[in-house]
């Protein structure tokens, strides 16, 4: 079978190398660098920019520890230096995975002409096409443009040019609370910057459970941070060497100086090459339609990752990629997201996965909390990570319906909540399984046994 890919994000690259690790003959089609948005201006570098704020915070905390050491100032050169070394790394490992999974990679851009031929306008102007048994579509997401006056001003920027800032800007100006927004504030928090984000709706990480966000906002004001919500942004001017942000909030209009901003209102799925008109192709909304299988209503023609309505992550799109590739070998496998673990690399750390405690009350569900706080948790102490809490809510039969996390390392915590929740393991079954001492794991025992009014050490 021959199988054309258009895009080598997470979604496409991945469903190239399952598609010929099954035997099809693979031609994966990539404009810009294989590994797209996440490996290349998303998911990896924001973490390799996480990590040196990360550390640059421990050094500020030392003497907390017992150490002496005196620290000079973040080398954001360094830094970007290192982002793109972890970058190539990966990029250098896909791109061996391709060749020695005899994937045949296209550099340039495609342009889908009819479901079974793809034409690619290569790098050095030549054209070459394509034609394929089944096409699948990965073409990824771009930020959502708004607008509004002043969005074209040098100094303001997309998380794609905020990752590569060689100076650290005196005050920056982040539109948007969501989880772009959080991040990159945190960073340049952290870093030195004066931040301000600014968020239209009345709190930053909507849809993110309340309680969560609740707990994380005094912790993000005592570090510094500026937010602003229910505040919209009307015009961005250019004053002297500095930009003015007018404001509109709940206290009327007001104008905001900053040497940065960085604009973080959403993503919006890209279509290039792919006429979806001319094409016949269904949407929904501005994603591509698709059944539970992953098809769209072409034939043949599948679409995965961004481009589709479901949660804009790099592993949702790597799953996506699985399914459809199964789906295209023969097996009916409707896409399964009932178990979507998702986190924000913050401190603390927020992750989640499951429903909110809000959804479980629209849905009228019955349901109980448990919750562990990390002050009572032995390892939270030793890292001088205490903040934050492991919230499960269960069904009543146990079962786990959503837990949600702040704190350390919630990113990684949440991986056996995820489990538990796909597979349908009850928070009884967590209670009697033994986790290391001292952990933070063990603030998921723990949340577990609180299901049942039972933690032992918290009341
Ligand atoms: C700053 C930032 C941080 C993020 N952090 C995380 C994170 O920590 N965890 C997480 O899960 N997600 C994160 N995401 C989201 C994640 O990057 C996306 O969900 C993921 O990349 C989507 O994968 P995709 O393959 O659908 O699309 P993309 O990764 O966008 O890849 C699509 C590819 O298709 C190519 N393409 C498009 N049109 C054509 C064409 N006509 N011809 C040839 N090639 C084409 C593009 O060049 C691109 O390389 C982050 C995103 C951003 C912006
Ligand atoms: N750690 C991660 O998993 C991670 C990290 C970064 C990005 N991502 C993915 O990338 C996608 C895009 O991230 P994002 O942060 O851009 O989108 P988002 O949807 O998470 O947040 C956008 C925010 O901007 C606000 N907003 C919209 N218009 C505005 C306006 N005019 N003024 C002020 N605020 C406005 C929204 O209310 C929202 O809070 C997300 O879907 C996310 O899943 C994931």
């Amino acid at each position: 079978m021959r199988i054309t890919v258009l895009g080598a994000g997470p979604a496409g690259y991945a469903a190239a190398l399952r598609a010929a690790q099954k035997g099809a003959k693979v031609t994966l089609i990539e404009k810009e660098r294989l590994g797209g948005t996440c490996l290349n201006w998303g998911c990896i570098p924001t973490k390799v920019w996480v990590e040196s704020a990360h550390r640059w915070r421990a050094i500020q905390e030392v003497a907390d520890f017992g150490l002496e050491c005196t620290a000079h100032r973040p080398n954001l050169q360094a830094i970007v230096a290192r982002k793109n070394q972890v970058v190539e790394t990966l990029v250098g490992g896909i791109q061996q995975l391709m060749a020695k999974q005899k994937v045949h990679v296209l550099r340039g851009r495609g342009t889908v002409v009819n479901p079974r031929l793809v034409s690619v306008q290569l790098a050095d102007g030549s054209r070459e096409e394509v034609e394929n048994d089944c096409l699948i579509l990965a073409t990824g997401s771009v930020p959502a443009s708004l607008p509004i006056p002043g969005l074209d001003l040098p100094g303001v920027m997309t998380s794609k040019e905020a990752l590569d800032l060689k100076e650290l800007p005196s005050s920056l100006v982040i539109i948007g609370g969501g989880v772009i927004g959080l991040e990159f504030a945190n960073i340049f928090q952290t870093l030195g910057s004066k931040v301000t984000v600014v968020e239209l709706l009345p709190c930053v990480l909507p849809g993110v459970d309340v309680e969560i966000v609740r707990r994380l906002m005094p912790v993000l004001k005592k570090s510094g941070l500026d937010i602003k919500v229910s505040t919209k942004l009307l015009e961005i001017k250019k004053q002297d060497n500095m930009l003015a942000l007018i404001l509109e909030g709940s206290k009327g209009v007001e104008t905001l100086t900053a040497e940065k901003v960085l604009v973080a209102t959403g993503r919006i799925p890209s279509l290039s090459g792919v006429e979806t008109k001319a094409l016949g192709l269904e949407l929904e909304g501005r994603f591509v339609k698709v059944n539970p299988y992953l098809e769209t209503n072409l034939p043949g023609v599948y679409a995965i990752g961004d481009i589709v309505k479901s949660p804009m992550l790099a592993h949702v799109a790597t799953a996506e990629a699985e399914t459809a590739v199964e789906n295209i070998f023969g097996k009916r496998q409707a896409m399964d997201y009932s178990a979507v673990p998702a986190a924000v690399y913050i401190s603390p750390e927020v992750a989640y996965v499951g429903l909110t405690e809000e959804e479980a009350k629209e849905q009228g569900l019955t349901y109980k909390v448990g919750k562990f706080p990390f002050t009572a948790n032995g390892r939270a102490l030793t890292l001088g990570e205490a903040q934050g809490v492991v919230k499960i809510i269960a069904g009543e039969n146990g079962r786990i319906l959503g837990a949600h996390l702040l704190g350390p390392q919630a990113s990684e915590l949440v991986a056996e909540l995820t489990l538990a929740l796909r597979w349908g393991i009850t928070t009884e079954q967590i209670s009697h399984t033994i986790h290391a001492h001292p952990s933070l794991a063990e603030a998921v025992l723990e949340s577990a046994h609180s299901v049942f009014g039972k933690a032992l050490h918290f009341s």
